[in-house]
Order: C-alpha cells, then structure tokens, then sequence
C-alpha cells in the first residue's frame, strides 16, 4: 500500500471524552500518528468533549438511554468539523454509525482479557454465598451469575478510579474490570487477576481501540491508513458483523471473541439471559477475509437456538 504524506495545514483535532482512559487512549493515538509522520505532538490537538453519559453518574446507563451516550456529542462535533478524528474504545461503539462518519481505523488490540479484581480475593472461588460483587456490566453480570448463582450483584458506576474507590470503601468485595484498560493506564497496583477467555469471554471488540473520521475527507484518511492495525481490522470485522446481526443493544448481554491463527479466524460466541440461568455458546473457524460472513452465521445459528422466547426481556 502506498501512502502519500500529507503534511496537515492546519492542526488535526482529535476529540475524547475527559475520562482517564479515554484520555490515555488519545494520547496514543496521537502519538502514533506523530511518529508515523515524524511530526512533533502539537501538531495534533486533544479536544476533550463532555458526553451525557458523563455527565450523568447517579441513574443506570439503560434507564438514560443506552449505548450513543458516550459518543452522541463526539459525533457531532466530527460531523460539525470542530474536530477532524474521534477516538473510541471500540467496545462501546454501536455497529452503525451517523450518516457521513466511518470508523474503520484500529489500533494494536490489547489484551482481551477481563480481569477479576479485589484487595482481598483471588478469584470467585474465594467468594463465600452472598458475596457482594460489583458491575454494571449486563453481560458480566450474567456470566456471573451463571457461574456463580450465589453471589450478589451491585450496579458499579463511574469511571475505573471510582470503581476501584469503592472496592476500598468495601461497597463491593470484587468488581470485573477489562485488563486493556488497566494496562492502559498502568495501573499495575491494582489486585487482579486475569481471566483466561474460555472462563469468560469478553465483550465484542473489548481492548481495542477505533479512530472514527469523516467519510469525505480524504486528507485524514490518508493519515489513518499509516496507523491502522490490519489484524485488529480483521477480528472486529467478525466480532462486529456476530454482534451487528444479533442486535445487540445495552439491554443483551453478548460476547464475542475472534482471533487469528495463521490465515484462520478462530471465533466464538455467546448470549446470555441476563439473569444467568441460561447461556447459548457456539464457535467457528474461517478464512481471514471471511470474518464478517462468519459472525453474521454463527449470531444466525445462535438466534434460532435460542428461540425468541431466550429473549422475551426485550
Ligand atoms: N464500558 C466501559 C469500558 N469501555 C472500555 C473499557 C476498557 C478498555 C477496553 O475494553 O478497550 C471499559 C472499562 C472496563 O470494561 O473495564
């Protein structure tokens, strides 16, 4: 692939939310595209944009009105011009997005993994019945109660310092946290314990991270192309089309995992009902390029093992 060096006449503005890990994940990205373009940072500016969702922090997500609250205000700023990339984690991010945005630029995933995390416990089987586990996960929630039915669950808010706040407070005795974000933010302090993914299978595109643009602007996609991540590009391709046909909204809890080997996509994928007293599995191997194909049979297969009634919650 051959890439023309555009030098940027004006600035390039990366928007994010204000969280630290979104922050983190700017800083990356900026950094990536610096030495890319062996360019000097401030060539590329960190536009902090303040979403619903973080501004609402005392009500569940789902009664605030689910998954565009973390990125309705980023978005429009993209379409606005105010800024000229977004960065994401990509787990949050819905299939589709606005009219005239695209987001097909991905960085180096990092681990998968979710990570078991309390000051004084291991791992669930250290738990006692009744155990108040905190999360406000559905899908964590449901795995976890699948496992282990005994167990209490909390709804856990807030951004990752919160979180780990109220494990000192005693709030909870054990959260769940992806190790991407931990990792992403050194916080190597943190009592964890990583959970190998066939215990529990991550959300779809858990780790990653995406650089959404404009459609029409040739200039900043020439600049991605120089920092995209083909691999990455190639698992959330079957990740997303497996989460995309299911139609997963905040309110179904989904996992999903694709990864590589050699020229073979390896994918797997669950749904849960969100109490855990039932979980649906299946996995498939395919071509690299086939990923998408592969994720929208194996939802297929899943919804009509299912059958409607495993989803009569919605
Ligand atoms: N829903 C919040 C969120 N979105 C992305 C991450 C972690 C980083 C990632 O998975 O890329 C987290 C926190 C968590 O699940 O612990």
């Amino acid at each position: 692939m051959s890439i023309d060096l555009p030098t940027p006449l004006a600035p390039l503005n990366i928007g994010t939310r204000g969280s630290p890990l979104a922050l983190a994940q700017a800083h990356e990205t900026r950094e990536r595209l610096a030495k890319a373009f062996n360019l000097p940072f401030e060539a590329f500016t960190i536009v902090v944009i303040k979403t619903t969702g973080d501004k609402v922090l005392d009500r569940p997500l789902k009664e605030i009105g689910g998954k565009g609250l973390f990125t309705r205000e980023i978005e429009e700023d993209l379409t606005a011009g105010r800024i000229d990339i977004a960065v994401h984690s990509m787990k949050d991010m819905p299939t589709l997005q606005p009219e005239g945005l695209i987001l097909d630029t991905y960085l180096p995933r990092e681990d998968v993994r979710d990570a078991f995390v309390s000051p004084r416990a291991n791992g669930l089987e250290d738990l006692a019945a009744g155990t108040v586990v905190g999360t406000s996960s559905l899908r964590r929630k449901a795995q976890l109660k699948l496992r282990r039915p005994d167990l209490e669950v909390v709804e856990f808010r807030g951004n990752l310092q919160t979180r780990l706040q109220k494990l000192d407070n005693g709030v909870a005795e054990a959260t769940f946290l992806a190790m991407a974000g931990l990792n992403r933010l050194s916080l190597d302090e943190v009592p964890k314990t990583p959970i190998e993914t066939g215990v529990m299978l991550p959300a779809v595109a858990q780790g990653a991270i995406g650089i959404e643009r404009r459609m029409d602007d040739r200039r900043t996609a020439d600049m991605l192309a120089a920092i995209h991540d083909g691999p990455t590009g190639q698992r959330l391709a079957a990740e997303r089309a497996f989460l995309a046909t299911l139609d997963g909204s905040c309110e179904t809890p989904i996992a999903g995992l694709a990864e590589l080997e050699g020229e073979t996509i390896y994918l797997r994928g669950e749904v849960l009902r969100p109490d855990g007293s039932e979980a649906i599995d299946d996995q498939m191997r395919c071509a690299v390029e086939d990923g998408a194909e592969a994720g929208q049979e194996m939802a297929t297969k899943l919804l009509a093992q299912a059958g409607p009634a495993f989803f009569d919650w919605r």
